[in-house]
């Protein structure tokens, strides 16, 4: 399938070159907190949970329901209230672990988006007196952001349960001097938060019942987190329930993990693997990066039936890109290194609200993103490493989708120069012929599948 136009060699790739500073530079927490805006269910994962019980002896429950776990009638409304029906997968195991009498510790690792965050908070809301009014659990969070991401969800799940009070151990939040909080909950950052028990005592540590460190691979990326956490954690008494959550589980992180919680029992859901089996590969031919925005033009009507995202290999291309199309009266948005989180997450906001149907980005921009709700991906440059070799890791994320039945999808590849070309071809042979790739010719779209 090679059809090359010669002599069409473009800047794209070389641009991969001259990336420096204004290469985009994406940090974990940031990353985290944009999955969770464009993510709008449960990420779908059919293996089995791995279970490291502290007490092998003692029998091992699992829920099918939520009825199952006899929760407070106000909290079975809020988690009904939420749309759930039944648990997720990890929840399965866990929410039983949690809520067990005498509490029992948990480290748990699953990939973002299997119900963590919707476990721990569910924990701390049955555990939580609401005649107390005193601090009774705390939630460290490794941002701002992610911190009042979970606030939203404690507020969501226990809308019916007015009694109890959530506040926020983030920075700017002054509170007077001598005060004692009367809220139940406390959720923040590791540096307030341990401020907010060790220098100003506005929470008396040894009333904490439940101890939450939610996406400890993310905190531990960050300097002084740690040290912070586990001073925190000193300040527990023998008896608090320690909880402690991750995406990833590095030795790093599993080491950080048991000094947070001593004798835990320990669940691991393995990632779902991403395959191209469901998934319509198509190249296009072109000769400069001005063909590629042709070519782009004439298949913006069929990609916009379904939601798109279009890669691009540096910050440069996808402004240029994004400021080409909206020239020509289309509607995009663009995702750029340069703009700071919440001006991001406003993006994805809209994105995933379907409010435009087009995103611009890089990838650097958008690693970590899950791209699962997204039928269309366009690969305007081909990734690359720095060594400017395939990507075919990032390819395989990009469009891959996971599970046997995952939606359909459709991927289109711009090819511009012999370099691009062949890069393609290798990572062709790196997944075998079983996924093959069509050659698209402009504009005749009539064999592109339908979408709907
Ligand atoms: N039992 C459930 N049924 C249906 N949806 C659920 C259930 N539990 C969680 N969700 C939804 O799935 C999405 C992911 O859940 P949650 O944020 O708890 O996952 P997570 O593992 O904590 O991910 P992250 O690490 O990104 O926070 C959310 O939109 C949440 O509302």
């Amino acid at each position: 399938w090679f059809n090359f136009n010669s002599g069409a060699a473009s800047k794209t790739e070389g641009e991969a070159n001259n990336k420096t500073e204004d290469d985009d530079k994406e940090d974990k927490a940031a990353q985290s907190y944009l999955n969770k805006l464009i993510r709008s269910s449960l990420v779908n994962n059919k293996n089995e949970v791995e279970v490291l019980q502290k007490d092998p002896n003692s029998p091992l429950y699992s829920v099918k329901s939520f009825e199952e776990l006899r929760l407070k009638p106000q909290l079975l409304q809020g988690v009904y209230g939420m749309g759930f029906n039944r648990p997720s997968k990890i929840q399965e195991t866990a929410l039983p672990m949690m809520l067990a009498e005498p509490p029992q510790n948990l480290i748990a690792q699953s990939q973002s988006g299997t119900g963590k965050t919707a476990a721990f908070v569910l924990a701390m809301l049955s555990h939580v007196d609401p005649s107390n009014k005193w601090p009774q659990c705390l939630c460290v969070s490794p941002t701002y952001e992610l911190a009042l991401q979970t606030g939203k969800v404690i507020e969501q799940m226990g809308k019916f349960y007015p009694e109890v009070q959530l506040v926020y151990a983030i920075r700017g939040n002054k509170l007077p001097k001598g005060v004692k909080l009367q809220e139940q909950i406390v959720i923040g950052t590791p540096g307030t938060m341990l401020d907010w028990c060790a220098k100003f005592k506005f929470i008396e540590p040894k009333k904490i019942r439940v101890f939450v460190l939610d996406e400890a691979d993310v905190m531990i990326a960050t300097q002084g987190h740690q040290d912070q956490s586990i001073r925190i954690q000193r300040m527990l008494p023998k008896n608090c329930q320690m909880l402690l959550f991750s995406a990833t589980f590095e030795e790093t992180v599993w080491n950080f993990a048991q000094r947070i919680v001593p004798e835990p029992n320990i669940i691991k859901l393995k990632r779902e693997e991403e395959t191209l089996d469901t998934i319509k590969q198509y190249y296009v031919l072109c000769n400069s990066k001005e063909e590629k925005f042709e070519a782009l033009c004439n298949i913006y009507g069929a990609i916009t039936i379904a939601q798109a995202m279009i890669f691009c290999h540096t910050r440069k291309t996808a402004g240029w890109l994004a400021g080409e199309l909206s020239r020509e009266g289309h509607q995009v948005a663009l995702l750029s290194g340069e703009m700071q989180v919440e001006q991001r997450a406003a993006v994805i906001d809209r994105f995933r609200d379907g409010k435009e149907k087009v995103l611009v980005t890089t990838n650097v921009c958008a690693r970590g993103i899950d791209v699962e709700q997204v039928s269309v991906v366009i690969n305007f440059d081909l990734p690359v490493d720095k060594d400017m070799n395939p990507d075919n890791e990032t390819y395989l994320h990009r469009i891959g989708r996971t599970g046997r039945f995952g939606k359909r999808g459709l991927a289109i590849n711009m090819v511009d120069s012999k370099m691009s070309m062949n890069i393609l071809n290798r990572i062709q042979e790196h997944f075998s012929e079983s996924h093959c790739l069509s050659h698209l010719s402009l504009p005749d779209l009539s064999h592109l599948p339908n979408l709907q």
